[in-house]
């Protein structure tokens, strides 16, 4: 049995990922913690996993506490730089534990992953590509990070295609067209009724692929959160690993 222990237990995603443990046959809960309950009760003979889902402003410090004290991460939680995650892999260079993990996964849902990375695989195929992502009107923050990690992905692709910039002749603008990552125009949309979504435009003369991914329900990110804490578990990720992607056979 897979021991999980919850920070931010008491969240949206927390509070499903206590439920996804509890009826996971191979996993059982061990701490479900949230704001202003003590870290320092996670400890490696209490837990094999951590699944932090909180919010972007405490995730670094909360990673970092828990690298120090022994035990894998899984993270959820957005928010996350170059500089924070160098910081990570520093901590886990120090960490002390032998071949210590944490997993970060800007989305969990199948649905998004392949999204971003259908995304990448079209992205030198388009003269232009923009970036939309819609959500509850509850998220503290825009854009999403799955969006973010999109942009940087088409981005990438782009550039190793010796692409320029994407054309836009926009003389006057007052924050319409976006924000831009990595070259990529990136908008976010927050609408009561919705969940998570993302929309990747790709345009060329005469023609566009759309590539979209609906999360309905939280429901759809449990699978991706087991089978993270399942691989983290299993030892074979030792290190910083970011992206779902990593755990799939794509
Ligand atoms: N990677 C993925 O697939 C997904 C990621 N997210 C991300 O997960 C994060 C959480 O989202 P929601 O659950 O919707 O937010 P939420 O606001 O419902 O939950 C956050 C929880 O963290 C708790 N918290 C705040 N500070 C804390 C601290 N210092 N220690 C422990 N707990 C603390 C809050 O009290 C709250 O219960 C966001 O960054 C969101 O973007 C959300 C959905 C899917
Ligand atoms: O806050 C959310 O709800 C979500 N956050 C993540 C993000 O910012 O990408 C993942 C998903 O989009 C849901």
């Amino acid at each position: 049995m897979i021991k999980v222990s919850v920070v931010g237990a008491q969240g949206r995603m927390g509070s499903h990922v206590v439920d996804a443990v509890n009826a996971a046959p191979d996993a059982e809960l061990a701490l479900a913690l949230d704001a202003g309950d003590d870290l320092t009760a996670i400890t490696p003979e209490n837990t094999d996993v951590v699944v932090e889902f909180t919010v972007p402003s405490v995730t670094l410090d909360n990673v970092l506490a828990l690298i120090a004290q022994g035990v894998d991460v899984v993270v959820g939680t957005t928010g996350w730089t170059d500089d924070k995650l160098d910081q990570v892999r520093a901590a886990l260079a120090d960490a002390p534990r032998e071949g210590q993990s944490v997993f970060i996964a800007p989305n969990f849902a199948i649905s998004a992953v392949l999204a971003d990375y259908f995304a990448r695989l079209a992205a030198p195929y388009f003269e232009s590509a923009e970036v939309i992502e819609l959500h509850h009107p509850d998220k503290v923050d825009a854009p999403s990070g799955t969006a973010i990690h999109t942009a940087q992905g088409i981005g990438e692709a782009r550039a190793k295609a010796g692409l320029g910039a994407v054309p836009d002749n926009t003389q006057t603008d007052g924050g319409s067209r976006g924000q831009v990552v990595d070259g990529v125009h990136v908008h976010a949309v927050r609408l009561r009724g919705l969940n998570a979504h993302e929309e990747v435009l790709f345009g060329n003369a005469g023609e566009q692929l759309v590539i979209r991914a609906d999360s309905f329900d939280r429901g759809s990110f449990m699978p991706g959160v087991l089978l993270a804490a399942r691989k983290v578990a299993s030892g074979e990720f030792p290190g910083l690993t970011v992206g779902l992607d990593h755990f799939l056979d794509l």
